[in-house]
């Protein structure tokens, strides 16, 4: 390990700013910080006759490996203890030296400055933060320049006739035509411009009839065309355009939420303030919660760009994610659509952030760095001194409260675009319109009112939707005999049952495969029951999509129906076709979970059915009645976007709840009002602030001393409230015994200092893991 930087620097090495004085001296050491769980930065010996400063990449050793890294320069780079200048001589004596400098473009002071912030919110270590910053290692060394092929000089002048003994066949021939005119092409372009297969142009560059040459790699983004014209905006849209573009113009930070209705053009009026962004000649980043399901997205910007963005999600291919960190660190990439780990890409002049449905807690990362990307983008862009927009029909409360405070701005559309209505929502009391059983199937789970609805929506040539937000088939199976429940090995958590892909006219897969939803684990159903022993004892309880499916099978044999699930559709390329089969109308009974919910602009739509409006109410979650509504309201906005006005059903069993009242009446103001009292009153988010530390072990035993330990020491200043050790919800996790403490502060307190005051000194036993989570999403 190399010598911790602060306790071995010289404090004459730091000058002001962070600015490194000895460089124009060639100091002989500098801070390097490493993308691995550490804390701090750590010194390496420049070599001589190398020239780096703070931002450069860099390759240095560590151990036996070679490790990419960044050339830091830390703000308060106090050293703990003066060394003498001896001492300081001996210690740099030990220090390894940086190997090499690689051929990327700098880390900007903005992102350096980004990380540190991050980290010390985040409670990460920094190099932890700065690994999601350096995560495509390829990109960091100079791109191979691409060969292509061209007719060598003394071939071009001489033609066929230079030498005889060579054998002109048909296919060298027509290349060769196409070669003439002296243009370096890349292979594959050549032996398609000449209509052969690629062995043809390699055997022609092994005898000489073809030269290889290097040329510049070619342009991997387009450049946004903005003189395109743009949609007509009136009304609420044209003041928002307006109101956007002057931000973007001026330059400054600020927040401005866009809060518009399903359906009013949001995504329409933020691409304006993108288009300003652009003609001021910076980049513009926009965040999408779902980038898998971004089909439609894409096809917008290309109407309205003629290009398509930098995409950036979890399923690009290694050599799309180096081509793109690198496009985007050389600012050949204008625009990056991506996922919240978007926000750590190299932007060298980023000018403007869009976080799209930023109410979606898919932004929120709760693994390694616990990061809220819609917080943190508003962060970058303070940081940067530019504008973001927050965009959503069902803002979180968190936004809503900071409007009402006047520290973010607000843009309202109040109507859907071309004169479209908002849906009719109806509560369904399943109380009293019960779903009967059917024939052959057994227990039912739409209602007959539903069902009449679907029947009738299709009867006229138009679609109608099922939403479950429950993958496969059942989420429980249990023996009859003696209620034995089949549960995963590893988790607190039930199998859950899966038949099968999609419910196609053939029917249901096979039954009995189990799996688990927080760790993977799978199995087949066991023939007999493992408590009592009796044989097909298995039944399957409650309904996952794929059983509303088989339901819909059984109702409307003649619909054309699809499921969509995140374990249904294989990748990006399966659910741009479903969605555009969904379009152009080769579905017209579409059954799925939350993916179907979001953003998709659906016009022959009109019936939305939500199966189970009240799955999301129940559990501890502070946040369930706000996150039912939204999603719900999200839902219930794919009906009716066109020219026929849509009808939504919501199945509930409390039709007098809040949130069901709130949908109902379509008064979300009241509903929001209601919930940010009620979190006044007991000092929730946003009006106090939460921290959960998760202790975990594979010994309960470790768990619970450690969280003994941990409870002697707690703090007990006014205005903090610790509530635990207790077992985590999901007690077991992937073999891992988990408890929680978790943490309330009032609104001026910061819970990273408590926290650092409360595990100061304390040292984690191996095997334990302590996972801190500021401002936690889930509970579980
Ligand atoms: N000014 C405009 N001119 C032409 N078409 C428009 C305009 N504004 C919106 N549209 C079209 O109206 C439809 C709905 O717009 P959009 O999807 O942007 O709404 P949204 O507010 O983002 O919806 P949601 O929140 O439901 O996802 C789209 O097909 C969009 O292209
Ligand atoms: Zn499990």
């Amino acid at each position: 390990m190399p010598d911790r930087h602060a306790r071995s620097a010289r404090p004459s090495q730091t000058g002001e700013n962070g600015v490194l004085p000895g460089l124009l001296e060639a100091p002989n050491r500098v801070a390097v910080l490493l993308p691995l769980p550490l804390d701090h930065p750590y010194d390496y010996k420049v070599p001589p006759g190398l020239d780096v400063r703070p931002g450069d990449i860099v390759l240095v050793p560590l151990g036996k490996r070679e490790l990419t890294a960044v050339v830091w320069d830390p703000a308060e780079r106090e050293p703990e203890n003066s060394t003498s200048d001896v001492e300081a001589d001996i210690v740099e004596d030990r220090l390894r030296p940086i190997l090499r400098l690689c051929a990327a473009p700098p880390m900007t002071p903005l992102l350096r400055r980004f990380v540190e912030w991050v980290a010390d919110y985040t409670m990460a270590p920094q190099g932890a933060v700065l690994r999601m910053a350096l995560s495509v290692p390829d990109a960091l060394q100079a791109p191979k320049p691409s060969l292509a092929v061209r007719l060598p000089a003394s071939r071009e002048k001489n033609g066929e006739a230079a030498d005889a003994d060579i054998k002109w066949t048909a296919a060298r021939r027509r290349v060769f035509e196409e070669a003439k005119d002296g243009v370096a092409r890349s292979p594959a372009d050549l032996a398609l411009a000449g209509g052969v297969g690629a062995s043809v142009v390699r055997g022609m560059i092994k005898i000489g009839l073809l030269e290889q040459v290097e040329v510049a790699s070619p342009r991997r983004f387009e450049t946004p065309d903005l003189d395109l014209p743009s949609p007509e905006f009136f009304g609420d849209q044209a003041d928002a355009v307006q109101r956007l573009r002057a931000s973007v113009q001026d330059g400054a930070f600020s927040v401005s939420l866009l809060d518009g209705v399903t359906g009013s053009g949001k995504t329409e009026v933020y691409l304006e303030a993108v288009a300003e962004c652009l003609a001021a000649g910076r980049q513009a980043l926009v965040l999408l919660p779902e980038i898998a399901l971004s089909g439609q997205w894409l096809e917008r910007f290309r109407r309205r760009f003629g290009v398509a963005p930098a995409q950036w999600h979890s399923d690009l291919t290694p050599a799309q994610r180096r081509d793109t960190w690198r496009s985007v660190a050389e600012g050949e990439a204008r625009v990056v659509v991506g996922a919240r780990s978007a926000l750590f890409l190299p932007y060298g002049e980023l000018g403007l952030i869009v976080v799209d449905e930023e109410h979606e807690s898919a932004f929120k990362q709760e693994d390694v760095v616990c990061y809220h990307a819609r917080d943190m983008a508003v962060v970058r862009a303070r940081l940067g001194s530019f504008p973001i927009v927050l965009a959503s029909a069902t803002p979180s409360l968190e936004t809503l409260t900071n409007v009402k405070s006047g520290r973010y701005g607000c843009l309202k559309l109040h109507k859907r675009h071309g004169g479209a209505e908002l849906p009719s929502i109806e509560l369904l009391d399943l109380r009293k319109d019960k779903p009967t059983r059917i024939e052959g199937l057994g227990q039912s789970w739409l209602a007959p009112s539903l069902r009449a609805a679907i029947a009738e929506t299709l009867a006229q040539g138009q679609q109608a939707m099922l939403f479950l937000n429950r993958r496969g088939y059942a989420p429980l199976t249990l023996c009859r005999t003696c209620g034995h429940r089949l549960r995963c090995p590893h988790c607190t958590a039930w199998l859950v049952e899966h038949r099968g892909r999609s419910f196609s006219v053939e029917g249901e897969g096979p039954a009995g495969d189990l799996q688990c939803h927080h760790c993977g684990y799978r199995a087949r159903r066991p023939e007999c029951c493992l408590e009592c022993g009796d044989s097909d004892s298995f039944a399957a309880c409650g309904p996952g999509v794929e059983r509303i499916a088989e339901e819909a099978a059984a109702l409307f044999p003649d619909a054309c129906r699809a499921v969509m699930a995140s374990d249904t559709l294989t990748g990006p390329n399966a659910a741009a076709k479903m969605i555009q089969a969904v379009q152009d109308g080769e579905i017209n009974l579409l059954i799925g979970t939350q993916v179907v919910a979001k953003g998709h602009h659906f016009p022959d739509l009109t019936l939305v059915g939500v199966v189970d409006a009240d799955l999301g109410l129940f559990g501890g979650d502070l946040r369930a009645s706000e996150r039912s509504y939204q999603l719900l309201h999200q839902v219930a906005g794919r009906a009716g976007r066109a020219g026929r006005p849509g009808r939504v059903v919501l199945q509930t069993s409390d039709p007098d709840h809040p949130v069901m009242q709130a949908l109902r009446s379509g008064d979300r103001d009241s509903f929001f009002e209601m919930e940010s009292q009620m979190r006044q009153r007991s000092y929730l988010p946003p009006f106090g602030r939460l921290a959960a530390l998760i202790i975990s072990s594979p010994v309960e035993a470790d768990a619970d001393g450690f969280c003994r330990n941990l409870a002697k020491r707690a703090p007990g200043q006014e205005g903090i409230e610790i509530l635990g050790p207790a077992p985590a919800p999901m007690a077991l996790l992937r073999g891992r015994h988990r408890r929680r403490f978790l943490l309330k502060t009032r609104r001026d307190l910061s819970p990273q200092a408590v926290i650092r005051e409360w595990t100061a000194g304390i040292r984690l036993p191996s095997r334990l893991r302590l996972q801190i989570d500021i401002d936690p999403y889930s509970f579980f």
